[in-house]
């Protein structure tokens, strides 16, 4: 592996990209779907599971780190790499979204955010500094800048303000980060549904010249279409020989139609907690294990598949763990569904170098649609 951060584009077929994006600790084969690990574990797996099933970077988040077991505790222990016995790369999330979205939030100006904890509830401040420090502590691979998500629909005037800060932070972040060859801090494009506020966050984080670009903001409520036009505003803005990650997508209709229009990189906690919840995600479409109608169905899920959840386990067995509430139902639909995701992704892959990723996605799509017999 290279000592420094190298994203390399193998192929293109129309907008969709396939590359590698090399770094110390392993090669990301992009696209790439990230497997969610908020607090240290990608939830009911095994990360040698993980690792087999092909994911060559799990994702963490600095919020829920930072206040369970503690960033400088993380370090004293070796880093989140050593503790949770994963030595390949991690992207971590900079806990802004998280905080809006978890914490009880009490105050968010230029310094930063103030928040209280949802775990005990006590009172933490964020600086864009501090979460790069943060980062680095928990010994990050991709840290992201910290920046301020605005839910869908919002005023015009408050999702300008909120681009605006977010680009000053991004300034602040990249002074914190420093130059760290082996590493990389990636900037958050904002502007909500707003093209113009779009291509503005995207131009002025290209100046920056950073090693990697997120599309954030997204994936926050608005319509599909919504977030697929975003996208396309986007991208002509950043520059090509830079990976592109969108933050929290997606489904596999989501991913499919995102590389379409020059996407990297993806995370999204669905094929995790919807796998706890009962849903399988499989080459025929979703279904919901819960249903009675799979109480006496004694097919896998997929006997296709070469993933020992998706092949040798009957759904009427799926059924009644899920149904008894027993922790082996969550832990084989989580397998199931991390596996189909995986590879979904080396399908597109491969289907980009073949230069017949329109056909893909067409196959993919009806297969969904024929469902199964
Ligand atoms: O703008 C962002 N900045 C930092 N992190 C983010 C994370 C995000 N995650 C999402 N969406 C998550 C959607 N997810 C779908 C499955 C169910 C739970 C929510 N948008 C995001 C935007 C951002």
């Amino acid at each position: 592996m290279t000592e420094t951060f190298q994203f390399n584009l193998l192929a293109t077929d129309g907008k969709a990209r396939r590359g590698t994006v090399s770094m110390p600790r392993g090669e990301i084969r992009t696209p790439a779907f990230m497997p969610v690990g908020t607090v240290g574990t990608v939830k009911a797996m095994y990360l040698d599971q993980v690792r087999d099933l092909g994911a060559d970077i799990i994702l963490g988040n600095t919020y829920h780190l930072m206040l369970r077991p503690g960033a400088e505790r993380v370090a004293r222990l070796g880093g989140l790499h050593e503790l949770i016995r994963w030595p390949y790369p991690i992207l971590t999330d900079s806990g802004g979204f998280q905080v809006m979205s978890l914490s009880g939030l009490r105050k968010l100006d230029e310094k930063g955010v103030t928040f209280k904890s949802h775990v005990d509830g006590s009172l933490h401040h964020m600086s864009p500094e501090r979460s790069i420090e943060i980062q680095g502590l928990l010994g990050s691979d991709i840290q992201m800048q910290l920046d301020e998500c605005v839910r869908l629909p919002a005023e015009p005037k408050e999702i300008e303000r909120a681009m605006e800060m977010s680009f000053r932070w991004a300034e602040r972040c990249k002074a914190a980060f420093g130059d760290q060859p082996g590493k990389a801090m990636f900037g958050i494009v904002q502007g909500g549904d707003i093209p113009s506020l779009r291509e503005r966050s995207a131009e002025a984080l290209s100046g920056l010249g950073l090693k990697g670009y997120a599309i954030g903001g997204l994936a926050v409520g608005e319509p599909q279409a919504v977030m697929l036009d975003m996208i396309d505003t986007t991208c002509p803005h950043l520059p090509t020989e830079k990976p592109r990650y969108l933050m929290g997508v997606g489904t596999p209709d989501d991913i499919l139609k995102s590389v379409a229009r020059g996407i990297d990189m993806f995370d999204c906690v669905m094929p995790t907690r919807s796998g706890r919840h009962g849903l399988a995600f499989t080459r025929h479409g979703r279904i919901n294990i819960r249903n009675a109608r799979h109480a006496e169905d004694m097919r896998p899920l997929d006997d296709q598949s070469s993933c020992p959840a998706s092949r040798d386990y009957s759904r009427a067995y799926l059924h009644h763990l899920v149904r008894s509430n027993e922790s082996l139902g969550g832990m084989l639909l989580t397998w199931n569904n991390l596996s189909y995701y995986q590879d979904l992704m080396a399908g597109i892959r491969r289907a980009i170098e073949q230069g017949r990723y329109a056909d893909f996605i067409a196959e993919t799509q009806d297969a969904w649609a024929r469902g199964e017999a």
